[in-house]
């Protein structure tokens, strides 16, 4: 094979790191879409890119799997130099999902999931029990929706057609470009939570692209901030990025409103919470070690008191004030 996987599952190959060694993208009209961008993305890790519109992001991702050349530096595929790899193979180990999914209209569900394994040749039996495991793992019942077409299906459902159609050969790097952004809100959140259990069960490498602040410090272990010409501005956890942005770019993007982004990313644990006071906690309300400091500041603001009791197993293990939850929120300068 082309590609050397670093990850295995029971001896196949599962996920490979991508390295970008001073990447570079000036269009034939002159535009340089991205001066120099390096980047090393670690075997199952799952990076976002996020920037302002006409920043590079596309057009990084899509060097990666080399719908757009590059016209400076490197990519590196698990080791190897994707520019060496014929590009059709390159593509059927790189699963590729983008907005408005890009479903085959007049092909079945179970068609479409089955584009690459056909492609592949893999036998009619295999390609088969993949398409149902894969709808499966992605929530929806072959049996229910295998036979459909894309358009007897909602946005978020054809979503996930997308996303079982881009696993469906085992990639080893999967690239999403804005998948959520084509549904709802509520429907959004929905899909990232799947999302998220998704890629824990098959830890596949995934480099995604979003505009969207909220869905980066959800789903990224890494965010890289770009700005206008593929510029990396930050390249951090996104507790980092919100909590100590490294750039005056970086502050003015995360916006006024991070303190509570904060807040969402920080977990509650011994050392974030306060001892148990004297004086007992009955019936103050509860949250649960573990979950996350914005979990309680919405019990604190649903209830009439200052303070909510953290437990663990149902017994108090602390308490947070709200005192010490304003300072959890506030980024250390
Ligand atoms: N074929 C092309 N020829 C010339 N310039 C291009 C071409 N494709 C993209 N660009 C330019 O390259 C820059 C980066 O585009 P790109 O699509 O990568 O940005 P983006 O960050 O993904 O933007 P958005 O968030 O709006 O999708 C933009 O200035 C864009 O106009």
């Amino acid at each position: 094979m082309d590609v050397t996987p670093e990850t295995t599952d029971g001896g196949g190959p599962r996920a490979a790191s991508i390295s970008l060694d001073g990447i570079g993208k000036r269009y034939p009209d002159g535009t340089e879409a991205v001066r120099e961008l390096s980047l090393d993305i670690a075997a199952g890790e799952l990076v976002v890119l996020i920037g302002p519109s006409g920043c590079g992001k596309s057009t990084v991702l899509r060097m990666v799997n080399r719908l757009i050349e590059p016209t400076a530096g490197r990519i590196l595929l698990g080791g190897e130099d994707v520019t060496r790899v014929d590009p059709v193979r390159l593509r059927r180990r790189i699963g590729y999902v983008i907005q408005n999914v890009g479903l085959f209209p007049h092909q079945t569900v179970s068609a479409n999931v089955a584009t690459v394994p056909q492609l592949l040749g893999w036998p009619r039996e295999r390609s088969r029990k993949r398409v149902e495991e894969l709808l499966e793992l992605v929530g929806l019942d072959p049996a229910q929706f295998g036979r459909r077409y894309p358009h007897e299906l909602s946005g978020g459902q054809r979503q996930r057609v997308g996303v079982a159609r881009a696993l469906a050969a085992d990639p080893v790097v999967l690239l999403m470009d804005e998948p959520f952004s084509a549904v709802d809100p509520i429907v959004r959140t929905r899909l990232q939570e799947e999302f998220l259990r998704l890629q824990a069960e098959v830890r596949k490498t995934i480099v995604l692209v979003t505009h969207d602040l909220d869905e980066a410090v959800r789903l990224g272990d890494r965010i890289a901030v770009l700005s206008q010409g593929g510029n990396l501005e930050q390249y951090d956890t996104p507790a980092t990025v919100l909590g100590a942005p490294a750039t005056p770019f970086v502050r003015e993007f995360v916006g006024a409103d991070r303190g509570i982004r904060r807040l969402v990313v920080t977990p509650l644990t011994r050392e974030t919470i306060e001892p148990l006071p004297g004086a007992g906690v009955d019936g103050l309300p509860a949250v649960p070690l573990g979950g996350s400091a914005y979990d309680a500041l919405g019990v604190l603001l649903s209830s009439a008191t200052d303070r909510v009791v953290v437990t663990e197993a149902d017994r108090p293990v602390g308490v947070l004030s709200r005192t010490r939850l304003l300072d959890l929120g506030r980024a250390p300068d």
